[in-house]
């Protein structure tokens, strides 16, 4: 047995235990490599105050091979660099520090080409340029599993140069180099700016393309929400390309690096860190290494552990280690800086819905920073009510498609795996509605068959059977698979959203047209895997959430509260007015009264019996003042005929009141006249 043990490299356990880094599935494995390139690109762009614009080209290259091309213009990459950044697993700039990132583990875009190397052979291929008039690199590597190490296989190890200018692009032309040198145009006629720095990464796959939930497609539409400031161009298989543009020109604040608080530090963490240390004094090494411990909090913390401050560090061992740890847990340490984190922000929050998902109301709200295990960390919520669901919104040529492309053995399965927020009842609905037995295979419907699913889809009322679609991020990266495991859902399931206007069944998420979207920002993810899928459940973090969705959820509950009262009464202030006229008429022939002025008189009781149309209600229900109608910033009403009507009911006479056309019963047409406008209000 002595004989077979050998060192297991970090990169053949990896290559075998794939699934951890969300390399389990082809289908999977496609949208793990963009999504690990494309936050790569992001974090670059940001960190060197770059507007970040970016290139994703999926090509098909055979039955189940695909190409995966991103390319960023971003700050480009060291020669020496690029070798281990993509030939090397855990190996990266992030893991040491504490800033906010969406990389962290220097995993990601190696494993990629590692999976790469591993399903089709082929080696995964980068330029990098880091300004106009400098060279480009060119490197076609893999990674050596045995020993973690990158091998270069082109330009005899050493890669290729490409000069600026027209010799460079020559050998981008010979070689077959795929690189955008360009900007598009601002205007059609304004000269294409080139591209003076950035990276481009490409890699040949086994995979599967295929659209929906958990899809390249859906992470590029959500990254485009959290990311307001991003110019992203993407190109599907089918050579189409959908640029979503930036909606903000303005980078979001540098995220700075914090040190280590004490209360955050494990026991074997704080040994090593003795160990690494180049402090002489211990209280040297306490007020230096961590954040929050000032020389007086450093003596406490060594008063308690009964060691001198100038004891040297070298000379800790376990057993010091050990009452130190203890000290640090029983001393007070104020909370750590957390002006290292930088949220979305309420304002871009609702723009960035509000472009991707149409709806009535939106409401967000941004927690104040707090923190978990001594790591800062900040919750983002927002909500968008209302609108179309997604299988409203396609066409019938990208139906047939999606229905071509699913690997759903029905319908009633297809209809749930591709739309979000679809749920089983929906899904029910609509084959009910399609008249399609619940067992028809999703490629074998017939062109009839498609088209009445088509129509079903359109017509069908599926509000009710919609679930709550929830969008989860991690430091604006969105997370799309474990939904059950990670503590974003689980919150949401546990908030009592009836008490804001919708319903769900306990322990579930709610149902209705709403669509959620929870941001978690920190220095440290806490996530439950490698393959960052989930937020673990720390309470810290729960708390937070459960009031930021409290906050929106309030918000939502008014806006509902506030519409159905106002619906109610304006109800019945239309019946009334549809009769006022010929009352007026019938009391003018009884009695000889001025008609106009009776017409007045009843208009004005009718105002009156229906005054709560003109009534606003807290977020309790109880009723304020108009003037102090406020949901305290956050929201978005967006619906014209919805905003209107509320203006009109709540404010304003209607139009026709106000030049007075309303009140003259003149003649016998008058109800009909009455019955236009009413309708129009
Ligand atoms: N497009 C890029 N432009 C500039 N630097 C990059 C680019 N892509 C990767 N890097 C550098 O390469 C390092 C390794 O990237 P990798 O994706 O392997 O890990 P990571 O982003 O640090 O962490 P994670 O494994 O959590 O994604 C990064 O830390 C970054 O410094």
């Amino acid at each position: 047995m002595a004989k077979k043990q050998r060192e297991i490299s970090v990169s053949e356990f990896f290559a075998k235990n794939r699934h951890m880094l969300g390399f389990d599935n082809p289908r999977k494995a496609l949208l793990t490599t963009i999504k690990e390139a494309v936050d790569n690109s992001l974090d670059a762009c940001e960190e060197a105050g770059i507007l970040p614009e970016i290139w994703v080209h999926i090509q098909q290259m055979g039955e189940s091979r695909y190409q995966a091309a991103v390319q960023d213009n971003g700050p480009g990459i060291l020669k020496k660099q690029i070798p281990l950044i993509f030939g090397k697993l855990l190996y990266g700039s992030k893991f040491h520090r504490l800033r906010m990132s969406r990389g962290q583990q220097g995993i990601g875009i190696s494993a990629a080409g590692m999976y790469a190397i591993l399903t089709t052979g082929k080696p995964i291929k980068i330029v990098s340029k880091t300004g106009l008039r400098k060279d480009a690199h060119y490197y076609e590597l893999r990674i050596d599993t045995k020993v973690n190490k990158p091998e270069i296989l082109n330009g005899k190890g050493n890669g290729l140069d490409i000069p600026y200018g027209e010799r460079g692009d020559k050998i981008i032309q010979d070689e077959g180099i795929e690189w955008v040198t360009h900007f598009d145009p601002e205007t059609p006629d304004a000269a294409p700016k080139p591209i003076a720095h950035g990276t481009r990464v490409s890699l040949e796959l086994e995979a599967k393309y295929q659209r929906g939930k958990g899809s390249v497609d859906e992470y590029l539409e959500q990254t485009a929400i959290a990311n307001p400031h991003v110019t992203l161009h993407y190109t599907d298989p089918s050579g189409v390309t959908k640029t979503y543009r930036r909606s903000s020109e303005i980078l979001p604040p540098e995220a700075t690096e914090i040190k280590p608080h004490p209360y955050g530090v494990e026991l074997g963490r704080l040994v090593s860190m003795c160990k690494e240390s180049t402090e002489s004094s211990l209280s040297g090494f306490l007020t230096n290494s961590f954040s929050r411990v000032s020389p007086s909090i450093a003596k406490q913390i060594c008063d308690k552990a009964k060691l001198s401050t100038r004891m040297r560090v070298k000379r800790i061992d376990r057993d010091h280690a050990e009452h130190l740890y203890a000290a640090i847990q029983e001393t007070k340490i104020s909370n750590p800086t957390t002006d290292c984190i930088v949220p979305i922000g309420e304002e871009q929050l609702l723009k960035g819905l509000h472009s991707v998902v149409p709806a009535e109301f939106y409401a967000a709200a941004t927690r104040p920073p707090a923190v978990y295990r001594g790591n800062p960390f900040q919750i983002e919520v927002a909500l968008a009510y209302g609108g179309n669901v997604e299988t409203q919104k396609i066409t019938k040529d990208l139906l047939k498609e999606l229905l071509y492309e699913t690997d759903a053995r029905t319908v009633r399965q297809f209809l749930i795996l591709t739309f979000n927020g679809l749920g089983p009842d929906a899904a029910d609905k609509i084959l009910k509605g399609s008249k399609l037995g619940t067992r028809k295979s999703p490629n074998k419907l017939k062109p009839k068959e498609v088209d009445t699913l088509f129509e079903a889809m359109q017509s069908v009322n599926v509000n009710e059977g919609q679930s709550m679609n929830v969008y989860r991020y991690a430091n604006r990266v969105p997370l799309q698979f474990q939904h059950g495991d990670c503590a974003i859902t689980k919150t949401i399931a546990q908030t009592n959203w009836r008490s804001y206007g919708l319903s769900q069944s306990r322990g579930n998420l709610p149902s209705g047209p709403v669509t959620i979207m929870v941001h978690i920002a920190s220095v440290w993810v806490p996530f439950t895997n490698q393959a960052k899928e989930a937020v673990a459940s720390y309470d810290e973090i729960q708390k937070e959430m459960r009031l930021a969705l409290q906050t929106v959820g309030r918000k939502l509950g008014m806006f509902l509260r506030r519409r159905m009262k106002v619906k109610q009464q304006a109800d019945r202030r239309t019946i009334f007015r549809r009769y006022l006229g010929e009352v007026a008429q019938a009391v003018s022939d009884i009695n000889g009264a001025d008609k106009e002025v009776v017409y007045e008189q009843l208009l004005e009781v009718a105002r009156k019996k229906t005054a709560e149309a003109d009534m606003v209600l807290d977020e309790s229900g109880k009723a304020i003042d108009p003037s102090e109608a406020n949901y305290g910033g956050g929201v978005l009403i967006v619906d014209k005929d919805e905003d209107e009507l509320l203006a009109d009911l709540i404010n304003r006479p209607t139009e026709a009141e106000a030049n007075g056309s309303a009140a003259k019963p003149a003649d016998g047409e008058q109800s009909e006249l009455f019955d236009e406008e009413d309708e129009e209000d």
